[in-house]
């Protein structure tokens, strides 16, 4: 099977010019067939305060009421993602920007409501991402960028959280392809002290993951990134890694850096 790299970056690289532009750079140079999912919690955040719309999270998800779902709408699907895409372009790259509706690719089902409203925010099935027209794109040798966008197929927008559609797109594309999701935030990877940037912890399983949390090294964001690279590995994703943006081209190599999950 042919190699594929599923890479997604993080808000707080995208919200660094810097870090991004060295991010972008390195990702245009990467050899062969590539996707980018990007976040871009942060900006939205900011945005919807300039709009005097609060942000309001439970469990570290987003509650997407009717406002909150346009702002995100704009921020994800229009500023971040176009920026991104100029910039791609300006790095060589064919990159061309998508959310999950566009050609249905991501089909997902507004959350049901139990003791939390999340309002309009999409779960993601694998088996209902459309592999057909990225396959498609890929072939023709575009780059696709995608927005943490997807849709009910009635007509809504949803917001779904970056590092899923990540894993599910590396989960359907995993049919066609040997796939890498390498998910790249501002760390060099996950840490046994996460104000020690350098006790990156190498190689993670369920058991060591189980130890982890019972010693309270995991917290925030971490803890659902490791649910779905663990949700990866374990549906034929062949590899899946979790290091910096500047370490990305580096790691679609041999040789790694960051953590690697087993
Ligand atoms: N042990 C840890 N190792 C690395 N990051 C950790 C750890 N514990 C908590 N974190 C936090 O998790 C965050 C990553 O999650 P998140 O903000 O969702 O990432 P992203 O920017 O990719 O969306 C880090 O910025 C860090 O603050
Ligand atoms: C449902 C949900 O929470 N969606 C996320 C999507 C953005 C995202 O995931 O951005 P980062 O990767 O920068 O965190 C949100 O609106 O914050």
């Amino acid at each position: 099977m042919i190699d594929l790299f599923v890479i997604k970056v993080g808000g707080n690289v995208i919200d660094n010019p810097t870090l991004l532009e060295a991010f972008l750079q390195k990702f245009a140079a990467i050899k062969g067939k590539k996707i980018l999912i990007h976040g871009g919690g942060k900006i939205a955040t900011r945005m919807g305060d300039q709009l005097g719309i609060a942000s309001r999270y439970v469990n570290g998800r987003r509650i997407t009421d009717a406002a909150t779902i346009d702002v995100v709408t704009m921020v994800y699907g229009g500023l971040v993602n176009k920026q991104l895409v100029a910039k791609l372009q300006a790095n060589g790259c064919n990159a061309i920007g998508l959310t999950g509706a566009d050609a249905n690719i991501i089909p997902a089902v507004k959350r049901p409501v139990k003791e939390i409203d999340f309002g309009f925010v999409g779960d993601v099935t694998t088996d209902s991402v459309q592999a057909a027209p990225l396959q498609a794109l890929l072939e023709a040798g575009m780059t696709p960028v995608f927005a943490p966008l997807t849709h009910d197929g009635k007509g809504q927008i949803l917001n779904t959280n970056a590092d899923t559609i990540a894993s599910s797109l590396a989960i359907a594309l995993s049919q066609h392809y040997s796939v890498r999701l390498i998910y790249c935030f501002e760390k060099k990877g996950v840490l046994h002290d996460a104000n020690d940037d350098n006790a990156v912890i190498n190689l993670i399983d369920r058991q060591i993951y189980e130890e982890l949390k019972a010693d309270n090294v995991l917290t925030d964001g971490i803890l659902p990134k490791l649910e779905n690279a663990f949700a990866a590995i374990e549906s034929g994703v062949a590899e899946v890694l979790i290091g910096h943006a500047d370490d990305v081209q580096s790691n679609t190599t041999d040789t790694v850096a960051g953590t690697l999950i087993r």
